[in-house]
Order: structure tokens, then sequence, then C-alpha cells
């Protein structure tokens, strides 16, 4: 492991590949509009497996529309979003619902744990859903890569914030997701707890073979990635984190 920002990432850690060679995500000439504005213009973007990309850009900008864009709960107006080689928007809606459960985890910026449920059964959910196996004993794996064992029985107003974004990561992953969207993981967190944060986060992708897509404002975070793209007037333009962005919030 090197550190880079603070942040260990693993050495020499090179984006891969899928199995088919096809990206996990590919986006083409996307046109994504709100009234009055477009918050894509033409957007391309593809991400490989095991490949960790940060998405920064000005607050406003479009970061989290892209990302719910990713995930099919935005419909563009015009490109093509394709999540390991299958179209969200062209599918039916339980097609969907369904790709979106088994292939895209998505971390959030406060963690959105349901208070209702213990951490165990927030993180095994998903996989409830999806029907699948053993899913408590899967979470229970999750909190212990998450560095969270013996949490499972807590509730999750019991965690600190750190806590509960980990806790995230690790429901994002139940489902063995080829794509995981994180929108601002670290924004509501001290510094070293970002630091944790993001390497559990780029740790647990890596184990699992999942691409990332992260929105930050946070250069260390962005540093941390495989590569960083700057969301301006629509289209992202490879950049180079740490050499300041403008109208970043941190
Ligand atoms: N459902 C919506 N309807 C109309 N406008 C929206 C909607 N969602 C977002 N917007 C607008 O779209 C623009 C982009 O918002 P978005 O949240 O994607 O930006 P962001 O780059 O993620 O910002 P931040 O860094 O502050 O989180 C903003 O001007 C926002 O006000």
């Amino acid at each position: 492991m090197t550190s880079r920002g603070g942040v260990a990432v693993p050495a020499g850690r090179q984006p891969a590949q899928g199995a088919d060679g096809e990206p996990v995500a590919r986006v083409s000439g996307l046109v994504v509009e709100i009234p009055g504005r477009r918050i894509a213009d033409g957007l391309d973007l593809e991400v490989a497996a095991g490949e960790a990309v940060a998405v920064m850009g000005p607050s406003g900008s479009g970061k989290t529309t892209l990302l719910n864009t990713l995930a099919g709960l935005n419909r563009p107006a015009a490109g093509v979003v394709e999540i390991c080689g299958r179209s969200l928007h062209d599918a039916t809606q339980d097609a969907a619902a369904r790709l979106r459960l088994t292939r895209i985890g998505m971390v959030f910026q406060f963690g959105e744990l349901m208070p209702e449920l213990s951490v165990l059964e927030n993180v095994a959910l998903p996989a409830m859903f999806a029907g699948q196996e053993n899913a408590a004993a899967r979470a229970g794996e999750l909190l212990d890569l998450v560095g969270l064992p013996g949490y499972g029985d807590r509730a999750p107003e019991e965690l600190s914030g750190g806590e509960a974004q980990r806790a995230a990561i690790a429901r994002a992953l139940v489902c063995r997701p080829q794509l995981v969207l994180a929108d601002e993981p670290t924004g509501a967190l001290d510094e070293t707890n970002a630091q944790r944060v993001t390497r559990v986060l780029l740790d647990a992708c890596r184990e699992g073979g999942a691409a990332l897509v992260v929105a930050t404002h946070d250069t260390a975070v962005a540093r941390a990635m495989n590569r960083t793209m700057l969301l301006r007037s629509g289209r992202l333009h490879a950049t180079t984190a740490g050499a300041g962005e403008p109208g970043a919030a941190s």
C-alpha cells in the first residue's frame, strides 16, 4: 500500500477491463436537461471494472444528477447509458429496478441508513430484496470488512458519522455490484474519518472488482482514485486532482 493525500491506496493499482473487455459503465453523448438548463450536454464517460473515478465540479454543476442518471433514476433527453452492456433507460421498469438492485451499489453523503432497522438488517436488506440466500451472513462479513465487527445488532443512531458511512458502504456492496456510485461520501466527515471511509470504499470495491464513481469536492478523496474528471459546461474533462477545483467547497 502507498499513501497519497493521506489516503492509503494499493500500489500499482490499475484499471482493469471486465471479463468481456467491455467497460462496466459506458456513457455516450448524454444529454440531461432540467427546466432552463442542460446539466449534461453530450457527456461521455467509460469506467472499467476495478477502476475508481472521481467526478469533481462546482456546487450545482450536476454531479448528483449525473450519478442519479447513471443509476437510471433520471431519464436523459438523449444519449446512451449502459451498465454492464445493458441500457437502464431502455429496460422495463422492473428490469431496470432489478439491474439497479443487483449491479449497482449507492452510497450517499449522510449514509441514509433506515433508523428502524439494525445495522445488520440495513446492510442485508438489498440482498434480501434480491432474494439472495445467506443475506445476513454476507452482511456480517461485510461489516467485518469495513471495520465494524460486532456492530450488527446496534441501531443506526448509535453509530458515529464515519461508522454509519462505513455501514452504508457495506450495504452498497452486499449484492456484489459491478458499479458503485458514491455521492459526497465524505462530505459530512472530519478529515480522519474521511480518510478512513475513502480507504474502506476503495478497498471494498477492489475486493469485489467493482468500478467506482465518486462525486466529491475533496481533493484528497479525488487523489486516491485512478483518475479525476471535472464536470464543466455539461461535459467531463480529464484533470489532475489536487490542482485546484474552481468553486470547490472544501
Ligand atoms: N429535481 C430537480 N429539479 C430541478 N432542478 C434540479 C433538480 N435536481 C437538481 N436540480 C438542479 O440541478 C443542478 C445540479 O444539481 P446537482 O445536485 O446535480 O449538483 P451538484 O454538482 O451535485 O451540487 P453539489 O456539489 O452542491 O451537491 C442545480 O442547479 C440544482 O438546483
